[in-house]
């Protein structure tokens, strides 16, 4: 399972962030994609040179991002939607053509906001080719964010779908209005201090802080943690400055992790929380954190040459 989330400093600067749960890594780094590079797009989009660094591999000298971020400060993550992503089996014509691999990279290089993706997304197909034989095509869904707003992107039998997230987090499995219409369970979850009440002759005290909260739920099914990260965002007071924006993002998505041992996938394995990723658009940072080194490493994009044309990694 997967987790993201977007929120806003005072400032109105953007954070975004995602936990990666699987069984396995892929040997994922920090990839940065200076703007020069010689972005060769798998069909017929355009490419519009904007530096992107993010999470991912590179494979036959392409970066493939789970997240990433540009320098206008615009991000998007993929995440697992078996089931229910179906991708076009080749490429329409008269469209704009993008591969699922390439799908954030796209996002990335091409766009400033949310409302340009959103609008260029209405003549977009989604064309599930692989890289190569080594690499299948994944079953994703994407979160895109900006400073303004987030949506969700889905694929599927019936086509592209783009809706507008207003709370700003994504999960996986079922399809987002779902999540989103069955947060009406949890309204009456708050997190003030409950009062003492009277039963008959007896007064009733609250254990302590958190009972207003009872029936966020606990496990770690896909729409468990969308109510959960939900709350999580929604509740978490405004921050100042960039250490306590950092630690409200990787707070809120540990809301939302898996630990080892808590959910088995179908091959017996148990899904764990790989590692933490996230952008601040206020530094022009990348910060990962993963499953056995719970450090949170800061990687600003100052640290690559964005002179150069070569994809670098760290
Ligand atoms: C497994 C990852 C998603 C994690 C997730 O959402 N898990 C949910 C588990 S469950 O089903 O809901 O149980 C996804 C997110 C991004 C994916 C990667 C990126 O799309 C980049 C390439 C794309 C290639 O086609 C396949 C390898 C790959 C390197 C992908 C491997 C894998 O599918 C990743 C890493």
């Amino acid at each position: 399972m997967c987790s993201a989330v977007r929120f806003v400093d005072a400032e109105g600067n953007l954070y975004f962030g995602r936990n990666l749960d699987w069984e396995c890594g892929y040997g994922e780094k920090i990839v940065y994609t200076p703007a020069d590079y010689n972005y060769q797009p798998a069909f017929n989009a355009k490419d519009r040179n904007h530096a992107v660094i993010g999470v991912g591999i590179v494979v036959d000298d392409t970066p493939l991002y789970f997240d990433c971020a540009n320098d206008a400060g615009l991000a998007v993550a993929g995440l697992n939607f078996p089931g229910y992503a179906q991708y076009a089996e080749d490429s329409v014509n008269f469209t704009t053509n993008v591969a699922a691999y390439e799908f954030p990279l796209w996002v990335a290089r091409s766009f400033t906001s949310v409302d340009d993706v959103a609008e260029a997304l209405k003549n977009v197909t989604i064309v599930g080719k692989p890289i190569n034989d080594r690499y299948p095509v994944s079953m994703l869904h994407w979160i895109v964010a900006d400073a303004t707003r987030s949506i969700v992107v889905e694929y599927t039998a019936s086509g592209m779908h783009v809706y507008d997230d207003d709370v700003d987090v994504m999960t996986n499995q079922p399809e987002f209005p779902v999540h989103r219409q069955n947060l009406i369970n949890y309204i009456n979850c708050t997190p003030m201090m409950v009062k003492p009440v009277r039963w008959g002759g007896a007064e009733l005290k609250p254990w302590g802080a958190g009972l207003s909260a009872h029936g966020l739920p606990g496990d770690p099914n896909s729409m468990s943690r969308f109510v959960r990260i939900a709350y999580a965002n929604a509740h978490y007071p405004d921050k100042q400055g960039e250490k306590d924006n950092v630690t409200r993002l990787f707070k809120t998505l540990s809301s939302a992790a898996m630990v080892e041992g808590m959910s088995a996938m179908a091959d017996g394995q148990y899904e764990k929380t790989m590692f933490t990723s996230g952008y601040s658009a206020r530094t022009k940072t990348y910060y990962m954190a993963t499953y056995d080194d719970p450090t949170i490493v800061a990687t600003p994009v100052s640290d690559f040459d964005a002179t150069s044309n070569k994809l670098q990694t760290k």
